[in-house]
């Protein structure tokens, strides 16, 4: 690699993880952090997911040592569903009810609402106003802190607030939940009209019934023209529709922002993705989907929590998990005897950690989204859908992402009329490079917007 990013401030923080100063990753300037056995919360000590019954240690009938050793988490300490749900505390959200929702695939969702989180003031002009898309297990909670309602702090606090790249003294910052999640827009874990939870009757949805939500949404906040819609991951996918589904409903989008995303979902983004749906629906705790009134630990959350641990391997380098994690086994586990090396326990980590926020069906409902995603459908192709794009487009790829490809972000580049020439984030982080890499992230979001606003 010819160029590693500068220590990440936090990283050295005792209390969040243990410096690794072992050998991997010696040589460069990058300090990867990994974690102790005694660092790590009770709950969390074995990590993370339930790997069924408790096996017996020791040695094997072979007379070496055995594969087999217990992991077992307390299984109650996940929710059947992370999901959000009415009752539970608002935080942040509001909510509007958009009515029924006419799906691309035929029928329709009925009773929709959407949650959202704004920032800032809507101008009299109003044109100041931003449309922030989070990306498949985020939400509307960009920044702020954790708390009731909130599971997590906000992802992009860096990059929303004031004085912030996108600046909420200066524009009006508004971010959705998207439609077929779980956290208060309508999705597979809301009550149904027959009053029991969607489940496994949650209709298929694409990006574009996801964007047609939204769009009722900037109806009813009286919004005609976006100065930004900025998206990551997921979210960027449904930023590229909004420049085609918003003016065709008479709703500006003046620029874009297309950050680790892509114009159709490749192949091998689809390859991921089979592996993790198909450990969802082998969970027999998944039920086909109708488990929202299973027990805590009786839902599905091993399945989840591989999706999330498959996914994550794609979240992040080859480079960082070999320099940073290497072979080193996790605190005083022997890999030779049923113990996991760091990365496994780190994977574990990642995993439970989503099988106690999210809810299993939104991530199968959101994944086969992204898997459907075809700016090119019924548009004559990518590339005439592509060319056909009339905002001003920034297109920010990561260098080393190995999930959407900077390939990808350089064709929309390419061929989107007045987008700016490619920026690709250098970062040893892979795709979360769009999570972590703020001081170069920042500038190019902020640069852009301000030059859109120079513009007018
Ligand atoms: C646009 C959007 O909508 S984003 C979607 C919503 N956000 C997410 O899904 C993000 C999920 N989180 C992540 O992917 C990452 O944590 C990021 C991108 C936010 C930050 O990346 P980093 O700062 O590099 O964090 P990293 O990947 O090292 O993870 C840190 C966690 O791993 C833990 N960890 C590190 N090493 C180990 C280990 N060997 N064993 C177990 N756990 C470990 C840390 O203790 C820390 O735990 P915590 O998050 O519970 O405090
Ligand atoms: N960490 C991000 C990566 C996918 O973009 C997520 O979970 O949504």
């Amino acid at each position: 690699m010819s160029e590693v990013p500068a220590p990440r401030p936090g990283c050295d923080d005792p209390s969040r993880a243990a410096v690794d100063t072992r050998a991997p990753g010696a040589g460069t300037s990058v300090q990867w952090t990994t974690m102790t056995d005694e660092q790590q919360r009770p709950g969390d000590r074995t990590d993370d997911v339930d790997r069924g019954a408790p096996q017996p240690q020791g040695w094997s009938r072979s007379g070496g040592p055995s594969r087999a050793q217990s992991r077992r988490l307390d299984p109650t300490t996940f929710p059947a569903s992370g999901a959000w749900r009415p009752g539970d505390p608002v935080g942040d959200r509001q909510h509007v009810e958009i009515g029924a929702l006419e799906l691309e695939g035929g029928g329709q969702l009925p009773g929709v609402q959407v949650a959202y989180e704004s920032w800032g003031t809507l101008n009299d002009r109003r044109d100041n106003a931003v449309l922030v898309l989070h990306a498949l297990t985020g939400d509307s909670h960009v920044t702020g802190e954790a708390g009731p309602g909130h599971p997590t702090a906000g992802w992009w606090s860096e990059m929303v607030g004031p004085g912030a790249p996108i600046d909420t003294d200066r524009y009006y910052v508004v971010a959705p939940n998207v439609v077929g999640g779980c956290q208060g827009s309508t999705g597979p874990s809301s009550l149904a009209p027959d009053g029991a939870p969607w489940g496994s009757a949650f209709p298929i949805i694409t990006v574009r019934d996801q964007v047609a939500a939204e769009i009722e949404l900037s109806r009813s906040l009286g919004i005609t023209s976006w100065a930004l819609v900025v998206g990551a991951s997921m979210g960027g996918l449904r930023a590229l529709e909004w420049t085609l589904l918003g003016p065709e409903a008479g709703i500006e989008v003046e620029s874009a922002a297309i950050i680790a995303s892509a114009a159709q979902t490749p192949g091998d983004q689809i390859a991921w993705a089979h592996p993790q749906l198909t450990a969802i629906h082998a969970d027999p705790r998944f039920r086909g989907g109708d488990y929202y009134d299973a027990a805590d630990g009786d839902g599905p959350h091993v399945g989840l929590g591989i999706a999330r641990s498959i996914a994550h391997t794609t979240y992040r380098s080859a480079l960082e998990f070999d320099e940073r994690f290497g072979r080193i086994p996790q605190g005083g586990d022997d890999p030779m005897h049923g113990g996991r090396f760091a990365v496994q326990s780190y994977l574990d980590h990642h995993a439970s950690k989503l099988a106690r926020r999210f809810d299993a069906n939104s991530y199968v409902v959101l994944t086969e989204s992204m898997l459907t995603h075809d700016l090119g459908r019924d548009r004559g192709g990518v590339t005439t859908a592509l060319q056909s794009i009339r905002s001003r487009v920034l297109v920010v790829g990561v260098d080393t992402d190995r999930l959407f490809l900077p390939a990808e972000s350089e064709r929309i580049a390419r061929e989107v009329p007045r987008a700016e020439p490619v920026r690709l984030l250098r970062s040893a982080y892979g795709h979360d490079g769009f999570l972590i890499e703020f001081d170069q992230l920042g500038p190019i979001v902020g640069e852009f917007l301000a030059g859109v606003h120079k513009r007018r």
